[in-house]
């Protein structure tokens, strides 16, 4: 047998590997799904469309705003782009009415997607928000929906909500004397208030923990000397926040910074590897568990009946109840811890709330507070119409919460809704496409990852109607005027007022919280929580202009897109 030369050896070896290298280099570049617009010059790029973003981001920290931009600049409401080596396409839908559609009606087609599974999973394997829109999902949003529910949130959330907000009264107070005129970072006031009631609202415990940073400012205050400049930040002190609301925001950075990453798994393998990263999360799993244990045995001692009428004062207390009720009537014993299954839904599914119901309204109140600011005429307009309507303050009183809760005031509706349409704090919804599809003419092969652009306010694209599916060609009536002929870039509350002056909320789509099954599950508690936050705080404090340089209207992306800078100037009132 003849045996090949070993310089023969050595080129098929050499043109084996150069053909390897070839191969892998070509998978890494991008491969356009057919038919789907695209830029042409990053489809021609080793990082497609990632370095444009990057440089983007680098500019304004508004991925949101680079991403929905290719489909102005290519015409066209659905477009893809190419945002990582070795991916395939990610589809951008930019179409208002098609969204809604979308996410209302079109669940078959387009769930949650592994992206965002794959961010929150090791955090929380077993919570809802993890799962596809399936019958496990919906079995698990049954088990809790009490905790979402009207009854709850009166009996449970109302008056601690209020509790909270007079709370952030008193701390803004203190620290306005403080400042004496000066401007002040607010972020962390707002944040440690939202967790504080988010924290009592799921767990039943109090933190006190705007009580405690206001007695840190009124104690530091005789002998702070402050700047001379009235125009110079104030020396108040930072806020010391609860170790596990420390805990919350740590987990909530890590999620964020692993939707960033290229390498997704990889990143979030890294960052679960560090130090910090293990002593929070056995913190947190300490912490929790141990709750979830002491609420069963106390609980476990209680008949059916008793289970039956017993209210239910947390989500804690929703959870154990509930599958007590459940092992009594499976015949099982009460009197024993849960099975690691059963307790780690619900720590998973308690957790999740304050992941997802801490931040995200602490973020809504300071965009709030900057609308104000930024616009001092709707501010007194605001003021006016609230003085207007709770006659309680002019007596010298707060507003009750009954008042704040039932007063129909429809410019506070209206800035209210004003504000989380421009705050736009999730500005684009990611979902998976579980089947091909189609979007507007468009075919979409399964599994594409697509972003959903939910802001209303951009100039909607020339689509012909017959491009549409069914649903949103008969929801065409609830749309007729949702772009503004003179543009929707500015903050105009007027825009959501009737001729006769009351409020419309009909007047434009409202995607703040999404649609569907997937929509916010927390939406109920936040819009309560928000309604008495921001009256109370305009009854309060006159919120002046700010220095240049303290005033940036800018926005960065962490998990929402929230203020780049959060200062306040207070005048009392
Ligand atoms: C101003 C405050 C809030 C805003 C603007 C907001 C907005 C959103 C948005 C846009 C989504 C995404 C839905 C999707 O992917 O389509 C969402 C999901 C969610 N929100 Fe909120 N949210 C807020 C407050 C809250 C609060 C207070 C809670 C809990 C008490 C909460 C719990 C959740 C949960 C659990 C999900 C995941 C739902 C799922 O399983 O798909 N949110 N929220």
């Amino acid at each position: 047998m003849d045996i090949l030369p070993l310089n023969h050896i050595h080129s098929i070896a050499i043109g084996f590997v150069v053909f390897i290298l070839y191969y892998v280099v070509k998978r890494a570049y991008p491969h356009p799904y057919p038919g789907i617009p695209y830029n042409a010059a990053s489809a021609r790029r080793f990082w497609g469309d990632s370095s444009g973003l990057l440089d983007a981001v680098k500019k304004t920290q508004d991925p949101a705003k680079f991403i929905f931009q290719q489909s102005r600049s290519l015409d066209s409401p659905v477009v893809q782009l190419f945002l990582a080596p070795f991916s395939n396409p990610t589809i951008v839908i930019d179409d208002v009415r098609e969204v809604k559609d979308i996410l209302s009606n079109r669940t078959n087609e387009f769930d949650r997607a592994p992206r965002t599974q794959d961010a929150y999973r090791p955090l929380l394997p077993h919570c809802s928000l993890v799962k596809a829109t399936g019958p496990g999902f919906k079995n698990q949003r049954r088990f809790w929906e009490g905790v979402t529910g009207t009854p709850f949130l009166r009996r449970v959330a109302e008056p601690k909500i209020y509790r909270c907000a007079l709370g952030v009264i008193d701390l803004l107070r203190a620290q306005a004397t403080m400042a004496g005129g000066r401007p002040f970072y607010c972020f962390d006031d707002f944040d440690v208030a939202a967790f504080e009631l988010i924290w009592e609202v799921v767990f039943g415990t109090t933190i006190d923990a705007i009580n405690n940073a206001r007695n840190e400012v009124l104690c530091a205050t005789p002998d702070t000397v402050q700047p001379p400049s009235l125009d110079s930040l104030a020396r108040i002190p930072v806020i010391q926040k609860p170790d596990m609301c420390d805990a919350v925001s740590f987990f909530i950075s890590t999620v964020a910074e692993s939707l960033k990453s290229v390498s997704q798994t990889w990143h979030l393998w890294y960052l679960r590897q560090k130090p910090a990263y293990k002593r929070k999360l056995a913190f947190k799993n300490r912490t929790i568990d141990a709750l979830i244990e002491s609420t069963r045995s106390k609980l476990a001692g209680l008949s059916e009946g008793q289970l039956m009428e017993l209210e239910e004062t947390s989500a804690l207390v929703t959870g154990v109840r509930r599958q007590l009720l459940a092992r009594i009537r499976q015949g099982q014993r009460v009197n024993v811890p849960f099975s690691p299954s059963v307790q780690a839904e619900i720590h998973d599914e308690l957790f999740m709330l304050l992941v997802a119901g801490h931040e995200t309204k602490a973020v809504l109140l300071s965009w709030s507070v900057k609308f104000l600011i930024a616009n001092p005429e709707k501010q007194e307009k605001l003021r006016k119409a609230l003085v207007d309507a709770l006659p309680e303050w002019s007596n010298g009183e707060q507003p009750s919460l009954k008042a704040i809760l039932s007063t129909s005031i429809p410019y506070l509706e209206a800035y209210m809704e004003e504000s989380m349409r421009v705050a736009n704090t999730s500005p684009r919804l990611v979902r998976r496409t579980t089947t091909d599809t189609q979007v507007l003419g468009y075919s979409i092969p399964k599994n594409a990852t697509v972003l959903l652009n939910p802001y209303i306010g951009t100039q909607p694209l020339n689509i012909p109607e017959h491009l549409r599916s069914e649903n949103s060609r008969n929801s065409k009536g609830n749309f007729e005027s949702y772009w503004d002929i003179n543009g929707m870039d500015d903050f105009q509350p007027e825009r959501w007022l009737a001729e006769d002056g009351s409020f419309y909320p009909r007047q434009f789509p409202r995607l703040a919280f999404s649609a569907g099954p997937r929509m916010c599950y927390g939406r109920n508690l936040a819009l309560l929580e928000f309604r008495v936050n921001l009256v109370l705080l305009v009854l309060n404090f006159k919120f002046e202009s700010l220095p240049k340089g303290l005033d940036s209207m800018e926005s960065q992306q962490r998990l929402f897109r929230m203020p780049r800078q959060c200062y306040v100037r207070l005048s009392p009132l």
